[in-house]
């Protein structure tokens, strides 16, 4: 039977609270059967200086979601080319898995810039995306029209304020999972 799968791109240097209550509700709370979080190697527009190696990253993402079976981790973009752009992954997993049916996860501030995206044409064109608020302010007036708004709860928290507190010495607990705080802090990342 086809299922419907919300794709959440993203760095997740690391994966946080943030993203887990909002993959979890879009999986449990819409028309949505699973959410699959997209470990993305390179983000086409972030330069970023503190990324972990992307196993490492994937790695958190799994300890997170571990027993939540409507989540699952997805390292495809590990084999692709580097930057990761969507569409190709998009290409890839529907290859891959035809019988999904799959929809995009975005949040406002990745909607912004959307239109720079590669073949951002064929992407609104062939998938639909749900757009959740990401910084407290009103809704874009740009939404494209094939953008339906779910309004997630929402954490105001960011991979770069946990980066920040870990070199600062402080606790991160609760801003991530318990084995996952446990994992960071074995291993020293982000120290
Ligand atoms: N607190 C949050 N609540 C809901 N969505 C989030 C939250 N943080 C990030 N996201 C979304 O998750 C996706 C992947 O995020 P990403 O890995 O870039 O995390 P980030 O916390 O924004 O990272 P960074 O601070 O390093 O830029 C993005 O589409 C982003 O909109
Ligand atoms: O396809 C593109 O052109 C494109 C441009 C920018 C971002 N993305 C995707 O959006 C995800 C989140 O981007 P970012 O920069 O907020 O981490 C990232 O993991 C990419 O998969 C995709």
């Amino acid at each position: 039977m086809q299922s419907r799968i919300g794709l959440l791109f993203g760095s997740f240097n690391p994966i946080h609270t943030g993203h887990l209550i909002l993959a979890n509700f879009m999986a449990s709370h819409t028309d949505l059967d699973a959410v699959w979080l997209v470990v993305s190697p390179q983000s086409p527009f972030k330069a970023e200086q503190e990324l972990l190696p992307e196993r490492n990253r994937y790695n958190l993402v799994q300890l997170a979601i571990a027993g939540n079976e409507r989540l699952r981790a997805i390292d495809i973009e590990f084999s692709m080319p580097k930057p990761s752009y969507t569409i190709d992954t998009l290409d890839l997993l529907r290859a891959q898995y035809p019988d999904q049916q799959f929809v995009l996860l975005m949040g406002e501030d990745n909607l912004v810039g959307l239109p720079k995206w590669k073949h951002v044409d064929r992407i609104l064109a062939e998938v639909s995306i749900y757009v959740y608020p990401r910084s407290g302010t009103a809704i874009l007036p740009s939404i494209p029209a094939q953008a339906h708004i779910i309004e997630a709860p929402l954490l105001n928290l960011s991979a770069t304020f946990i980066r920040k507190c870990i070199r600062e010495g402080k606790s991160i607990r609760y801003l991530v999972p318990e084995n996952v705080e446990e994992e960071i802090i074995r291993k020293g990342y982000w120290q």
